[in-house]
Protein backbone atom coordinates (compact mmCIF):
# COMPACT_ATOMS: atom_id res chain seq x y z
CA UNK A 1 0.00 0.00 0.00
CA UNK A 2 1.20 3.33 -0.63
CA UNK A 3 0.12 7.10 0.49
CA UNK A 4 0.16 10.52 0.01
CA UNK A 5 1.43 13.03 2.41
CA UNK A 6 1.60 16.79 1.84
CA UNK A 7 4.49 17.96 0.43
CA UNK A 8 7.79 18.92 1.95
CA UNK A 9 7.30 22.43 1.64
CA UNK A 10 4.17 22.58 2.75
CA UNK A 11 5.28 20.24 5.91
CA UNK A 12 7.74 22.39 6.81
CA UNK A 13 6.05 25.68 6.64
CA UNK A 14 3.50 24.04 9.40
CA UNK A 15 5.76 23.18 11.52
CA UNK A 16 8.23 26.54 11.33
CA UNK A 17 6.53 27.60 13.99
CA UNK A 18 7.11 24.74 16.10
CA UNK A 19 10.84 25.66 15.35
CA UNK A 20 10.21 29.11 16.49
CA UNK A 21 8.84 27.53 19.98
CA UNK A 22 12.03 26.10 20.00
CA UNK A 23 10.41 22.49 19.90
CA UNK A 24 12.30 21.52 16.35
CA UNK A 25 15.59 20.51 15.72
CA UNK A 26 16.25 21.16 12.39
CA UNK A 27 19.75 18.89 12.82
CA UNK A 28 17.90 15.46 12.82
CA UNK A 29 16.65 16.03 9.73
CA UNK A 30 13.77 17.01 7.53
CA UNK A 31 10.71 18.19 10.02
CA UNK A 32 12.39 16.52 12.85
CA UNK A 33 9.90 17.74 15.46
CA UNK A 34 11.13 17.16 19.23
CA UNK A 35 8.06 15.42 20.68
CA UNK A 36 6.25 16.34 23.76
CA UNK A 37 6.42 14.60 26.72
CA UNK A 38 5.15 14.54 30.85
CA UNK A 39 1.96 16.03 31.59
CA UNK A 40 0.63 18.65 28.19
CA UNK A 41 -2.77 20.00 28.18
CA UNK A 42 -4.29 19.18 24.46
CA UNK A 43 -6.03 21.93 22.15
CA UNK A 44 -8.88 21.26 20.60
CA UNK A 45 -9.14 21.94 16.51
CA UNK A 46 -10.45 24.45 14.74
CA UNK A 47 -13.66 23.36 13.29
CA UNK A 48 -14.28 22.43 9.79
CA UNK A 49 -10.79 20.63 9.94
CA UNK A 50 -10.64 17.54 7.79
CA UNK A 51 -9.97 14.16 9.45
CA UNK A 52 -7.66 12.03 8.56
CA UNK A 53 -8.20 8.73 7.60
CA UNK A 54 -5.34 6.92 6.88
CA UNK A 55 -7.48 3.84 5.09
CA UNK A 56 -8.52 5.73 2.41
CA UNK A 57 -5.15 7.72 1.99
CA UNK A 58 -3.75 4.39 0.83
CA UNK A 59 -3.72 2.15 -2.41
CA UNK A 60 -2.90 -1.25 -2.88
CA UNK A 61 0.53 -1.81 -4.18
CA UNK A 62 2.40 -5.00 -5.46
CA UNK A 63 3.91 -6.43 -2.60
CA UNK A 64 6.43 -8.62 -4.61
CA UNK A 65 7.76 -5.72 -6.59
CA UNK A 66 10.44 -3.62 -5.29
CA UNK A 67 9.69 -0.86 -8.40
CA UNK A 68 8.47 1.65 -6.01
CA UNK A 69 9.22 5.62 -5.73
CA UNK A 70 12.31 6.37 -2.93
CA UNK A 71 9.58 8.14 -0.85
CA UNK A 72 6.69 6.28 -1.14
CA UNK A 73 5.71 5.14 2.30
CA UNK A 74 4.55 1.58 2.37
CA UNK A 75 3.07 -1.08 5.13
CA UNK A 76 5.12 -4.44 4.00
CA UNK A 77 5.70 -7.43 6.22
CA UNK A 78 9.68 -8.78 6.43
CA UNK A 79 12.18 -9.95 6.01
CA UNK A 80 10.95 -11.44 2.51
CA UNK A 81 13.40 -12.55 0.31
CA UNK A 82 14.33 -11.59 -3.69
CA UNK A 83 16.92 -12.45 -5.69
CA UNK A 84 19.92 -9.66 -6.51
CA UNK A 85 17.85 -8.73 -9.74
CA UNK A 86 15.08 -8.12 -8.00
CA UNK A 87 12.58 -11.24 -8.70
CA UNK A 88 10.37 -12.27 -5.91
CA UNK A 89 10.93 -15.27 -4.16
CA UNK A 90 8.84 -15.63 -1.10
CA UNK A 91 9.35 -15.40 2.35
CA UNK A 92 12.23 -17.41 4.38
CA UNK A 93 11.10 -20.88 5.13
CA UNK A 94 11.74 -19.81 8.89
CA UNK A 95 9.31 -17.24 9.45
CA UNK A 96 7.57 -19.37 11.98
CA UNK A 97 10.24 -19.72 14.35
CA UNK A 98 11.92 -16.37 13.88
CA UNK A 99 8.71 -14.09 13.18
CA UNK A 100 8.17 -11.87 11.03
CA UNK A 101 8.38 -7.64 11.20
CA UNK A 102 5.70 -5.42 10.12
CA UNK A 103 7.11 -2.30 8.95
CA UNK A 104 5.66 1.34 7.57
CA UNK A 105 9.03 2.01 5.98
CA UNK A 106 10.09 4.08 2.02
CA UNK A 107 10.19 2.34 -1.46
CA UNK A 108 13.78 3.43 -0.62
CA UNK A 109 14.53 1.32 2.76
CA UNK A 110 12.43 -1.96 1.29
CA UNK A 111 14.63 -2.01 -1.63
CA UNK A 112 17.40 -1.95 0.73
CA UNK A 113 16.24 -4.53 3.10
CA UNK A 114 15.49 -7.00 0.13
CA UNK A 115 18.49 -6.69 -2.14
CA UNK A 116 20.56 -7.68 1.13
CA UNK A 117 22.59 -10.67 0.16
CA UNK A 118 21.37 -13.32 2.40
CA UNK A 119 18.13 -11.69 4.10
CA UNK A 120 15.90 -14.01 5.68
CA UNK A 121 19.10 -16.02 7.03
CA UNK A 122 18.19 -17.89 10.41
CA UNK A 123 18.59 -16.13 13.86
CA UNK A 124 21.96 -17.07 15.59
CA UNK A 125 20.38 -19.09 18.55
CA UNK A 126 22.14 -18.90 21.85
CA UNK A 127 23.65 -22.55 23.36
CA UNK A 128 22.09 -22.15 26.99
CA UNK A 129 19.42 -20.03 28.08
CA UNK A 130 20.84 -16.35 29.25
CA UNK A 131 18.08 -14.15 30.60
CA UNK A 132 14.49 -13.67 32.11
CA UNK A 133 12.43 -11.47 32.16
CA UNK A 134 10.96 -10.30 35.50
CA UNK A 135 9.77 -7.59 37.98
CA UNK A 136 12.62 -5.34 38.41
CA UNK A 137 11.83 -3.10 41.53
CA UNK A 138 10.98 0.01 40.94
CA UNK A 139 10.98 -0.01 37.22
CA UNK A 140 8.47 -2.02 36.15
CA UNK A 141 10.30 -5.02 34.40
CA UNK A 142 13.79 -5.97 33.02
CA UNK A 143 15.66 -8.22 32.08
CA UNK A 144 17.99 -10.43 34.20
CA UNK A 145 21.14 -12.91 33.61
CA UNK A 146 20.06 -16.42 34.07
CA UNK A 147 23.38 -18.03 34.24
CA UNK A 148 27.21 -15.72 34.55
CA UNK A 149 27.74 -14.17 30.67
CA UNK A 150 31.04 -14.05 29.17
CA UNK A 151 31.99 -10.46 27.97
CA UNK A 152 31.23 -10.66 23.94
CA UNK A 153 29.13 -13.69 24.21
CA UNK A 154 25.52 -13.51 22.37
CA UNK A 155 22.64 -13.08 25.04
CA UNK A 156 19.69 -12.39 22.23
CA UNK A 157 18.73 -12.32 18.96
CA UNK A 158 15.42 -11.05 17.58
CA UNK A 159 13.63 -10.05 15.06
CA UNK A 160 11.33 -7.14 15.81
CA UNK A 161 7.55 -6.46 16.55
CA UNK A 162 7.44 -3.41 14.14
CA UNK A 163 9.54 -0.70 12.48
CA UNK A 164 8.29 2.56 12.13
CA UNK A 165 9.17 6.07 11.04
CA UNK A 166 10.57 8.28 13.65
CA UNK A 167 9.44 11.25 12.03
CA UNK A 168 6.02 12.48 13.01
CA UNK A 169 3.54 13.65 10.36
CA UNK A 170 0.88 15.71 9.21
CA UNK A 171 -1.47 14.61 6.48
CA UNK A 172 -4.98 16.11 6.32
CA UNK A 173 -5.27 18.97 4.42
CA UNK A 174 -6.52 22.05 5.83
CA UNK A 175 -9.59 23.75 3.94
CA UNK A 176 -8.12 27.14 2.50
CA UNK A 177 -10.31 29.53 4.85
CA UNK A 178 -9.26 27.56 7.61
CA UNK A 179 -7.62 29.98 10.55
CA UNK A 180 -3.71 29.54 11.36
CA UNK A 181 -2.98 26.77 13.60
CA UNK A 182 -1.32 27.36 16.74
CA UNK A 183 1.99 25.14 17.10
CA UNK A 184 -0.08 23.15 20.03
CA UNK A 185 -2.68 22.40 17.50
CA UNK A 186 0.11 21.93 14.46
CA UNK A 187 1.47 18.99 17.35
CA UNK A 188 -1.72 17.53 18.31
CA UNK A 189 -2.63 17.04 14.41
CA UNK A 190 0.24 15.69 13.71
CA UNK A 191 0.37 12.64 17.10
CA UNK A 192 -3.12 11.98 15.62
CA UNK A 193 -2.40 11.75 11.88
CA UNK A 194 1.00 9.91 12.99
CA UNK A 195 -0.90 7.51 15.39
CA UNK A 196 -3.18 6.59 12.23
CA UNK A 197 -0.38 5.77 10.29
CA UNK A 198 1.08 3.51 12.73
CA UNK A 199 -2.57 1.96 12.69
CA UNK A 200 -1.95 0.16 9.61
CA UNK A 201 1.25 -1.60 10.42
CA UNK A 202 -0.32 -2.31 14.04
CA UNK A 203 -3.20 -3.88 12.32
CA UNK A 204 -1.57 -6.22 9.91
CA UNK A 205 0.31 -7.89 13.02
CA UNK A 206 -0.07 -11.50 13.70
CA UNK A 207 -1.79 -12.03 17.14
CA UNK A 208 0.46 -13.16 19.46
CA UNK A 209 2.80 -10.38 18.04
CA UNK A 210 0.30 -7.96 18.46
CA UNK A 211 -0.23 -9.02 21.72
CA UNK A 212 2.92 -8.78 22.98
CA UNK A 213 3.29 -5.31 21.56
CA UNK A 214 0.47 -4.28 23.32
CA UNK A 215 1.43 -5.60 26.82
CA UNK A 216 4.80 -3.26 26.39
CA UNK A 217 5.21 -0.47 29.05
CA UNK A 218 4.02 3.04 27.84
CA UNK A 219 5.47 5.80 29.64
CA UNK A 220 4.14 8.91 27.44
CA UNK A 221 0.10 8.19 28.66
CA UNK A 222 -0.23 12.74 29.07
CA UNK A 223 1.28 14.01 26.13
CA UNK A 224 -0.98 13.44 23.55
CA UNK A 225 0.75 10.35 22.08
CA UNK A 226 -1.39 7.68 21.13
CA UNK A 227 -1.38 4.27 22.43
CA UNK A 228 1.26 3.18 19.88
CA UNK A 229 2.99 5.68 19.78
CA UNK A 230 3.52 5.81 22.99
CA UNK A 231 4.67 2.51 22.90
CA UNK A 232 7.14 3.60 20.73
CA UNK A 233 8.63 6.15 22.67
CA UNK A 234 8.82 4.60 25.68
CA UNK A 235 10.44 1.06 23.55
CA UNK A 236 11.77 2.27 20.27
CA UNK A 237 15.20 2.43 19.24
CA UNK A 238 17.50 2.90 16.06
CA UNK A 239 20.59 1.71 14.10
CA UNK A 240 22.25 3.89 11.00
CA UNK A 241 21.45 1.21 8.72
CA UNK A 242 17.59 1.47 8.83
CA UNK A 243 18.11 5.29 7.58
CA UNK A 244 16.43 6.85 4.82
CA UNK A 245 17.48 8.66 1.81
CA UNK A 246 18.73 12.40 2.57
CA UNK A 247 15.75 14.92 2.17
CA UNK A 248 16.30 18.46 1.66
CA UNK A 249 20.12 18.27 2.39
CA UNK A 250 19.27 16.53 5.93
CA UNK A 251 20.32 13.24 7.09
CA UNK A 252 17.96 10.76 6.21
CA UNK A 253 15.02 10.13 8.29
CA UNK A 254 15.62 7.22 10.56
CA UNK A 255 13.10 4.22 11.22
CA UNK A 256 12.25 3.02 14.92
CA UNK A 257 12.33 -0.97 15.49
CA UNK A 258 10.08 -2.41 18.54
CA UNK A 259 11.07 -5.66 19.91
CA UNK A 260 9.46 -7.88 22.40
CA UNK A 261 11.99 -8.80 24.30
CA UNK A 262 14.60 -6.42 23.80
CA UNK A 263 12.35 -3.51 24.50
CA UNK A 264 12.20 -4.98 28.29
CA UNK A 265 15.68 -3.84 28.95
CA UNK A 266 16.07 -0.90 31.54
CA UNK A 267 18.64 1.84 31.39
CA UNK A 268 22.15 2.63 32.49
CA UNK A 269 24.41 4.97 31.72
CA UNK A 270 26.78 2.38 31.94
CA UNK A 271 25.37 -1.19 30.77
CA UNK A 272 26.69 -4.40 30.54
CA UNK A 273 25.65 -4.75 26.51
CA UNK A 274 25.65 -3.52 23.58
CA UNK A 275 22.85 -3.73 20.55
CA UNK A 276 23.76 -3.57 16.85
CA UNK A 277 21.35 -4.71 13.49
CA UNK A 278 22.22 -7.25 11.18
CA UNK A 279 20.59 -6.90 8.06
CA UNK A 280 20.67 -10.36 6.34
CA UNK A 281 18.38 -11.83 9.39
CA UNK A 282 16.94 -8.66 9.99
CA UNK A 283 17.41 -8.73 13.31
CA UNK A 284 18.89 -7.12 16.76
CA UNK A 285 21.58 -8.95 18.24
CA UNK A 286 22.82 -8.16 21.63
CA UNK A 287 26.23 -8.99 23.25
CA UNK A 288 27.79 -8.58 26.53
CA UNK A 289 30.16 -5.90 26.96
CA UNK A 290 31.81 -6.93 29.73
CA UNK A 291 31.39 -10.21 31.91
CA UNK A 292 27.78 -10.66 33.74
CA UNK A 293 27.27 -12.54 36.63
CA UNK A 294 24.20 -14.77 36.87
CA UNK A 295 21.07 -12.99 38.18
CA UNK A 296 22.96 -9.51 37.40
CA UNK A 297 20.43 -7.16 35.75
CA UNK A 298 20.95 -7.08 31.83
CA UNK A 299 21.12 -3.21 30.68
CA UNK A 300 21.38 -1.10 27.82
CA UNK A 301 21.47 2.56 27.49
CA UNK A 302 18.75 5.08 26.05
CA UNK A 303 21.04 8.00 25.66
CA UNK A 304 24.91 8.65 24.93
CA UNK A 305 27.02 7.62 27.72
CA UNK A 306 30.03 9.53 27.44
CA UNK A 307 27.87 13.06 28.06
CA UNK A 308 27.68 14.86 31.25
CA UNK A 309 25.12 14.10 34.10
CA UNK A 310 23.31 17.14 33.05
CA UNK A 311 23.32 16.19 29.38
CA UNK A 312 21.83 12.45 29.73
CA UNK A 313 19.29 13.57 32.37
CA UNK A 314 17.81 16.03 29.59
CA UNK A 315 17.57 13.12 26.98
CA UNK A 316 16.60 10.20 29.73
CA UNK A 317 13.61 12.67 30.89
CA UNK A 318 10.99 11.81 28.32
CA UNK A 319 11.28 7.95 29.64
CA UNK A 320 9.68 9.04 33.26
CA UNK A 321 12.30 7.91 35.72
CA UNK A 322 15.16 9.22 37.55
CA UNK A 323 18.48 7.29 36.64
CA UNK A 324 19.77 5.75 39.85
CA UNK A 325 22.87 4.42 38.02
CA UNK A 326 26.28 5.15 40.05
CA UNK A 327 27.14 7.55 37.59
CA UNK A 328 24.56 9.84 38.02
CA UNK A 329 24.45 9.40 41.68
CA UNK A 330 27.65 10.77 41.81
CA UNK A 331 27.98 12.95 38.37
CA UNK A 332 30.63 14.93 39.84
CA UNK A 333 33.35 12.45 39.88
CA UNK A 334 31.90 10.40 36.94
CA UNK A 335 31.55 14.16 34.44
CA UNK A 336 35.83 14.38 35.84
CA UNK A 337 36.16 10.69 34.94
CA UNK A 338 34.03 11.42 31.07
CA UNK A 339 36.41 14.37 30.50
CA UNK A 340 39.53 12.64 31.00
CA UNK A 341 38.52 9.88 28.92
CA UNK A 342 37.52 12.41 26.41
CA UNK A 343 41.19 14.33 26.87
CA UNK A 344 42.84 10.98 26.64
CA UNK A 345 41.03 10.02 23.12
CA UNK A 346 41.48 13.12 21.42
CA UNK A 347 45.47 13.32 22.13
CA UNK A 348 45.48 10.16 20.33
CA UNK A 349 43.54 10.91 17.49
CA UNK A 350 40.34 9.75 17.07
CA UNK A 351 38.95 10.37 13.75
CA UNK A 352 36.80 8.72 10.98
CA UNK A 353 37.84 4.96 10.17
CA UNK A 354 40.30 5.17 12.85
CA UNK A 355 39.97 1.08 13.38
CA UNK A 356 41.65 1.00 9.18
CA UNK A 357 44.74 2.86 10.72
CA UNK A 358 47.13 0.24 11.50
CA UNK A 359 50.08 2.59 11.62
CA UNK A 360 52.42 2.48 14.70
CA UNK A 361 51.97 5.82 17.11
CA UNK A 362 55.33 7.53 17.38
CA UNK A 363 54.66 8.17 20.98
CA UNK A 364 54.56 4.99 22.98
CA UNK A 365 53.85 6.33 26.44
CA UNK A 366 51.22 3.95 27.84
CA UNK A 367 49.99 5.38 31.19
CA UNK A 368 47.33 7.65 29.76
CA UNK A 369 45.78 4.94 27.70
CA UNK A 370 45.99 2.41 30.50
CA UNK A 371 44.68 5.17 32.89
CA UNK A 372 41.64 6.38 30.78
CA UNK A 373 40.96 1.99 30.26
CA UNK A 374 40.56 2.41 33.95
CA UNK A 375 38.35 4.53 33.79
CA UNK A 376 36.03 3.31 31.47
CA UNK A 377 35.83 0.00 33.24
CA UNK A 378 35.40 2.12 36.70
CA UNK A 379 32.43 3.95 34.84
CA UNK A 380 31.32 1.19 32.67
CA UNK A 381 31.71 2.56 29.65
CA UNK A 382 33.04 -0.41 27.81
CA UNK A 383 30.80 0.27 25.22
CA UNK A 384 31.58 3.52 23.97
CA UNK A 385 33.83 4.04 20.49
CA UNK A 386 35.93 5.84 22.85
CA UNK A 387 36.70 2.32 24.97
CA UNK A 388 37.54 0.60 21.75
CA UNK A 389 39.81 3.47 20.41
CA UNK A 390 41.94 3.06 23.63
CA UNK A 391 41.98 -0.56 23.43
CA UNK A 392 42.91 0.03 19.89
CA UNK A 393 45.84 2.59 20.04
CA UNK A 394 47.15 0.10 23.06
CA UNK A 395 47.46 -2.74 20.91
CA UNK A 396 49.53 -0.57 18.23
CA UNK A 397 50.97 1.05 20.87
CA UNK A 398 52.40 -2.13 22.82
CA UNK A 399 53.55 -3.24 18.70
CA UNK A 400 55.44 0.00 18.41
CA UNK A 401 57.21 -1.18 21.85
CA UNK A 402 57.94 -4.73 20.50
CA UNK A 403 55.88 -5.46 23.30
CA UNK A 404 54.39 -8.83 21.89
CA UNK A 405 52.90 -9.98 25.00
CA UNK A 406 50.84 -7.09 25.54
CA UNK A 407 50.25 -6.05 21.89
CA UNK A 408 48.31 -9.71 22.23
CA UNK A 409 46.34 -8.57 25.20
CA UNK A 410 44.91 -5.78 23.97
CA UNK A 411 44.31 -7.60 20.66
CA UNK A 412 42.02 -9.76 22.73
CA UNK A 413 40.16 -7.45 23.87
CA UNK A 414 39.72 -5.11 20.96
CA UNK A 415 38.51 -8.00 19.56
CA UNK A 416 35.77 -8.55 21.96
CA UNK A 417 35.06 -5.30 21.81
CA UNK A 418 34.64 -5.43 18.23
CA UNK A 419 32.11 -8.56 18.71
CA UNK A 420 30.30 -6.80 20.90
CA UNK A 421 29.61 -3.56 19.42
CA UNK A 422 29.73 -4.28 16.18
CA UNK A 423 28.83 -7.64 15.45
CA UNK A 424 32.30 -8.44 13.52
CA UNK A 425 33.59 -11.81 14.88
CA UNK A 426 37.57 -11.63 14.27
CA UNK A 427 39.39 -14.81 13.26
CA UNK A 428 41.50 -16.32 16.21
CA UNK A 429 44.90 -16.72 14.36
CA UNK A 430 44.21 -12.59 13.09
CA UNK A 431 43.75 -12.25 17.25
CA UNK A 432 47.32 -13.92 17.76
CA UNK A 433 48.64 -11.84 14.86
CA UNK A 434 47.20 -8.50 16.58
CA UNK A 435 46.15 -7.94 13.19
CA UNK A 436 49.36 -8.38 11.03
CA UNK A 437 50.74 -6.23 14.16
CA UNK A 438 53.13 -8.92 15.31
CA UNK A 439 55.40 -8.15 12.77
CA UNK A 440 56.15 -4.89 14.04
CA UNK A 441 56.26 -6.10 17.50
CA UNK A 442 59.04 -8.61 16.54
CA UNK A 443 60.48 -6.35 14.39
CA UNK A 444 60.97 -4.11 16.98
CA UNK A 445 62.23 -6.81 19.65
CA UNK A 446 64.95 -7.53 17.19
CA UNK A 447 65.92 -4.32 16.01
CA UNK A 448 66.23 -3.51 20.22
CA UNK A 449 67.90 -6.59 20.62
CA UNK A 450 70.38 -5.96 18.35
CA UNK A 451 71.08 -2.33 19.49
CA UNK A 452 71.70 -3.39 23.22
CA UNK A 453 73.82 -6.13 21.90
CA UNK A 454 75.93 -3.37 19.57
CA UNK A 455 75.80 -0.92 22.61
CA UNK A 456 77.63 -3.86 24.59
CA UNK A 457 80.26 -4.41 22.05
CA UNK A 458 81.36 -0.87 21.22
CA UNK A 459 81.75 -0.62 24.98
CA UNK A 460 83.93 -3.87 25.24
CA UNK A 461 86.22 -2.39 21.89
CA UNK A 462 86.62 0.86 23.93
CA UNK A 463 88.25 -0.45 27.36
C1 LIG B 1 11.93 0.12 27.30
S1 LIG B 1 11.00 0.16 28.75
C2 LIG B 1 11.93 -0.97 29.73
C3 LIG B 1 11.08 -2.07 30.28
C4 LIG B 1 10.13 -1.61 31.34
N1 LIG B 1 10.80 -1.54 32.62
C5 LIG B 1 8.91 -2.49 31.44
O1 LIG B 1 8.42 -2.71 32.54
O2 LIG B 1 8.43 -2.93 30.39
C6 LIG B 1 11.43 1.74 29.31
C7 LIG B 1 10.74 2.17 30.59
O3 LIG B 1 11.21 1.38 31.68
C8 LIG B 1 11.43 2.21 32.83
N2 LIG B 1 12.88 2.26 33.12
C9 LIG B 1 13.89 1.98 32.27
N3 LIG B 1 15.09 2.10 32.87
C10 LIG B 1 14.85 2.50 34.12
C11 LIG B 1 15.70 2.81 35.22
N4 LIG B 1 17.02 2.77 35.14
N5 LIG B 1 15.08 3.17 36.38
C12 LIG B 1 13.73 3.25 36.49
N6 LIG B 1 12.88 2.97 35.46
C13 LIG B 1 13.43 2.58 34.29
C14 LIG B 1 10.90 3.58 32.47
O4 LIG B 1 9.56 3.64 32.84
C15 LIG B 1 11.03 3.61 30.97
O5 LIG B 1 10.14 4.51 30.35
Amino acid sequence: MKFETVSDEEFLKRVKKLYEEGKGNEKSGAGHVKMPYGVVETPTLPEGLEQFDAKEKYEEVDASSLNYADDNMLTTTMPMCFSTTGEYLGFPPNVDVDGQSECLITGYLKRKIALTPGIGSPLPRVEAKTHQIVDAPGQGVGMFAYRNIAAGELILAERPLLVLPSVARMIRQQPANAPELTPAQTMRIMQEDTEKLYELAVERMQPGRREAFEKLKNSHLHDGSGPIMGRMRTNGFGFEEMRDLPRNGKPGETFVIICDELSRLNHSCGPNTHRYWDMATFSVQMRAIRDIKKDEEITATYCQDMESFEKRKKNLAPYDFQCACPACIDPKTSDARRKQIHAVVMANGLGFFWEKNFEVPKKTVVKPLLDAVGLCEKEGLESTIEHGFLLFVLMKTYAAKGDVANMRVYARRYSVWRLACLGTAVDEDEVEKGFGLVTVAEMVQRMKGRMLSGGKAKKTQAK
